[in-house]
């Protein structure tokens, strides 16, 4: 397990700065780099104590390992994996729970962008099998926009128990494909429920897929078989937010 990350960009900045400075162990800025939106965040890091250390850029491209940095990278002690038990301390306070389930996503640009939707959509947690799913990675935390320190994600050793579990608990399961006779338009989304969106390259996984209690798909109108996986996570998320909203 990682002890430590690296998090850059103004936004995941940001959100870690409100959410858990205290995993700040160094902060690089970019010299000569004196502009508006970096002042106040350097102002609140120290006031935690966090040294500011000035660096060329060459430097911060190498320790974030991009150059979408923004002018600033933190070295940060890496997040808490949370698991089952934890999603359950979340279950016994979410009046109605709204989760998205990530049946295998691999793709760290693909999980910073369904992080970002789900902050956005007001999902309270994310569920992801432990094995062949991308984790909490700079780029993830990077693209997410602040999101990935802001909603948390379950990892979970057995996806499909922990879909029982959830039903257990009174949450609707929706799995996602495009194959699927109803369309999300006619689904019911209101009250405790949970969107399960399948990988890149194969989709839900036949016990994810057998685990739900409905199958939607989008519809598509053009000659694409399929839409993004993040695209199509933010389309299910926001017709659901449409009808708990109504
Ligand atoms: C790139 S698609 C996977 C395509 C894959 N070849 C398949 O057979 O499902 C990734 C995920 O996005 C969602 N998705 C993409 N297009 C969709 C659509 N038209 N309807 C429902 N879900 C869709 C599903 O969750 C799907 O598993």
């Amino acid at each position: 397990m990682k002890k430590q990350d690296m998090i850059f960009g103004i936004h995941a900045f940001e959100a870690l700065l409100s959410t858990s400075p205290e995993r700040i162990i160094e902060l690089w800025l970019l010299q000569g780099r004196d502009d508006e939106r970096l002042q106040p965040l350097v102002a609140r890091a120290e006031a935690f104590g966090v040294t500011v250390q000035l660096a060329s850029r060459k430097v911060l491209d190498d320790k974030a390992q991009s150059s979408q940095h923004q002018g600033i990278v933190a070295r940060v002690k890496a997040a808490k994996v949370l698991n089952e038990a934890d999603l359950d301390e979340l279950l016994a306070i979410t009046e109605v729970p709204f989760l998205l389930i990530l049946d295998g996503v691999t793709d760290p640009h693909n999980l910073g962008a369904c992080l970002r939707n789900a902050d956005a959509a007001g999902v309270q947690g994310i569920i992801v099998p432990k094995d062949n799913s991308v984790g909490l990675t700079s780029t993830v935390s990077k693209v997410a926009c602040g999101a990935a320190e802001t909603v948390p994600l379950f990892q979970v050793t057995n996806l499909a128990r922990t879909m029982r579990h959830l039903q257990d608990k009174g949450i609707w399961i929706i799995g996602t494909a495009g194959e699927a006779d109803c369309e999300l338009y006619q689904a019911e989304l209101k009250g405790p429920l949970a969107i399960a969106m399948g990988a890149e390259d194969k989709g839900l996984r036949r016990l994810t897929r057998e685990g739900c209690d409905t199958l939607v798909s989008i519809p598509m109108a053009g000659s694409v078989s399929s839409l993004n996986v993040s695209v199509a996570t933010g389309v299910c998320l926001f017709e659901a937010v449409r009808q708990r909203l109504g």
